[in-house]
């Protein structure tokens, strides 16, 4: 079993590291989200994905501000599983959970890294059948190690090329919970 560790080793991971967005930079970057989401999709009843778990804050704050009809469905697609770095493989522990023949699509999701992640779950969406995907991340990390002829639709926020944690997205785990988007000491 892995072990877990403590409050205070947990404490310090959080205490060392360096913001990079607070509140009031992510409470930007939502409502800039909103309103460029809101005029693509307001008028085509689409379904609104939430890739678990990274996804799950950011689909949870953004969804109450879609002022427009939509479905909401969930799937999880992870390849980092708990690490710094992505493996090769994308594991689905859970398939999409509405269908979306016919449907637009949109994915929420945290972060847009290498992008394999959202590759996938948009090459998914499209062999079930959805005739428009589109995808709306909270962070877009700057490199230039992006999967070829990918790119994402809607932004929040540009972050520098660092492991970051907050926010949905997890240090081996923890802080998806942490109110700011923090890059960890070191990595
Ligand atoms: O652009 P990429 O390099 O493919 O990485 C981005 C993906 O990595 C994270 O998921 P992860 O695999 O850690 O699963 P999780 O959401 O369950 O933490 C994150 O939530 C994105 O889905
Ligand atoms: N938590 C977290 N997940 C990721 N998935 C891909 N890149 C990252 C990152 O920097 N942080």
């Amino acid at each position: 079993m892995t072990e877990v560790p403590s409050a205070a080793e947990l404490q310090v991971i959080l205490k060392e590291a360096d913001l990079l967005a607070g509140p009031e930079q992510i409470e930007a970057a939502l409502q800039r989200l909103t309103v460029e989401i809101r005029e693509r999709l307001a008028d085509q009843v689409p379904v609104v994905y939430c890739i678990m778990n990274g996804g799950l804050v950011m689909a949870g704050q953004l969804l109450p501000r879609l002022d427009f009809p939509l479905e909401v469905g969930y799937m999880h697609a992870t390849r980092y599983r708990g690490e710094t770095t992505g493996s090769s493989e994308l594991q689905w522990q859970a398939p999409p959970s509405v269908p979306m023949e016919g449907r637009s699509v949109l994915i929420l999701d945290d972060i847009f890294d290498e992008g394999y992640t959202l590759a996938a779950v948009v090459a998914a969406c499209r062999a079930q059948g959805a005739t428009e995907v589109m995808t709306a991340v909270l962070t877009n990390k700057i490199h230039d190690r992006k999967a070829p002829g990918f790119d994402v639709d809607f932004v929040g926020l540009e972050v520098e090329d660092r492991y970051v944690f907050g926010f949905g997205m997890d240090y081996r785990g923890f802080w998806r919970n942490a109110p700011g988007i923090y890059a960890v000491k070191g990595l």
